[in-house]
């Protein structure tokens, strides 16, 4: 296995540029491909969960050029005429293309067996699967109920009437909006249980705006789509840069002694996660706002205790700030960490203690009391790039630590190590 030893760095200073944002670049391109008319994609992530999403249009048949540093995308839109696919659709661990796909092609025409890595086999889609078998889908499960991977034959749906559980992931919501356009009659989708990360079904909505389609919001509590609505090419779009992907230096300058200029996400962002700066604020950190960029500072760091419910990534870049403030920090809310890239709750847990932090992990909840001196270990990684970009707040934070298996920030931020190190001093 591949590790990567961070040595000890003294400041973090100077200008970063995000890559695009992973939950934008992935709807945009879907969106795009079931449109009519061609858009030109700007500021793409590359990066793995981005490589299945295109993948998996390519199969179907949609015409997809990119420019050589794959950040520009021309979608040649199929207007909702995807072709079945000769092969299964890999879709590795991408939760972005897995579920927006299973809707959309549960109401295309054809058959599709979508299947990813193991891991993916263990991260629940029932609720998905039993809010579209309520509206006629055929979906079956080829392994375990509820979870991939899938068969699917796809057909026309009348839309109508449905309930979704929404306290896992709003990634089920997303699928269902983005798929019910292309139902024959309207939708009205009403949400059991507690809707989990919401921000992410205001990019949803904002998304389908861009193409065209207007989502009927009744506070989070049901929404209404129209059917037979053909999404329409917005001819260019701009992907804002990732804002859970700004977390880590956004901590980064907070801990460490210089300012970092962090271009592509500000006031005008429409993710989410943007509300990790405002967290951080509140632990201490000096943050200047402008539309497109942040200016970020070193501040005295307190602990605080958040529902970080509509932040669960971002959230994740707390838990190693916590070894950097004062008194404990409490992250809540936050249940389905356990069905995420790995068992986040437990693997954040285990690796916070093998740095010296006293950590108590609850069932929906992490509390982190900062060691008084950080240990030198090695962190394991369970193929999640948020635990490797997290541990490197470590050697921000003046200690030396080894990260194992530092390839896995591939599935959304591949330089993440690179762009570090063009700010570090040591
Ligand atoms: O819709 C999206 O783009 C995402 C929604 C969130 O998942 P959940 O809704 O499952 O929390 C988030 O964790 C994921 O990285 C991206
Ligand atoms: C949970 C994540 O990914 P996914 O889109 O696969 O759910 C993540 O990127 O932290």
């Amino acid at each position: 296995m591949e590790q990567l030893t961070l040595k000890p760095i003294s400041k973090v200073s100077g200008s970063i540029t995000l890559p695009g944002s992973k939950s934008l670049s992935n709807r945009i391109l879907l969106l795009a491909a079931l449109a009519e008319g061609t858009t030109e994609v700007h500021n793409l992530l590359d990066s793995d969960d981005i490589r299945h999403m295109l993948g998996a249009l390519a199969q179907m048949g949609v015409s997809v050029t990119l420019n050589a540093d794959k950040t520009v995308a021309t979608v040649h839109g199929c207007a909702g005429q995807l072709k079945t696919p000769e092969e299964v659709l890999f879709l590795g661990n991408a939760g972005t293309a897995y579920r927006p796909l299973t809707a959309v092609l549960a109401a295309t025409p054809g058959r599709f067996e979508l299947i990813g890595e193991p891991r993916m086999e263990e991260r629940p889609i029932g609720h998905l699967v039993d809010a579209m078998t309520t509206l006629g889908a055929n979906i079956q499960y080829l392994k375990s109920t509820d979870y991939p991977p899938l068969l699917i034959e796809g057909k026309k749906i009348t839309g109508g009437q449905v309930d979704i559980d929404g306290s896992i992931s709003s990634q089920f919501l997303t699928a269902l909006l983005m798929a019910a356009p292309l139902f024959t009659g309207d939708t009205h989708i009403r949400i059991k249980g507690e809707l989990v990360s919401k921000p992410y079904i205001d990019i949803t909505i904002g998304v389908m705006a861009q193409f065209g389609v207007e989502v009927v919001n009744d506070n989070y509590q049901s929404f209404t789509v129209k059917g037979l609505q053909q999404y329409k090419s917005p001819d260019r779009i701009m992907v804002e840069g990732d804002a859970s992907s700004a977390s880590y230096f956004i901590a980064a300058a907070a801990i460490s002694g210089g300012e970092i200029e962090i271009n592509g996400v500000g006031k005008q962002s429409v993710q989410g996660d943007i509300g990790f700066a405002n967290v951080m604020e509140q632990v201490g950190a000096n943050v200047e706002w402008f539309d497109e960029k942040l200016i970020v500072r070193k501040g005295k760091l307190t602990g605080v205790d958040i529902d970080a419910n509509a932040i669960p990534d971002a959230a994740m870049t707390l838990a190693t700030v916590a070894l950097f403030a004062k008194g404990p920090t409490a992250i809540r809310n936050i249940y389905n960490w356990r069905v995420k890239e790995t068992d986040r709750l437990a693997a954040m847990a285990t690796e916070l203690r093998k740095v010296g932090a006293q950590v108590t992990e609850g069932h929906d909840f992490i509390e982190i009391n900062p060691p008084t001196t950080i240990k030198l270990t090695d962190i394991d990684t369970y193929n999640d790039h948020r635990i490797a970009m997290c541990f490197a707040m470590v050697a921000v934070g003046g200690h030396e630590i080894i990260i194992n298996d530092p390839g896995c920030t591939a599935k959304t931020f591949p330089t993440f190590f690179n762009v570090l190190e063009s700010i570090s001093t040591y």
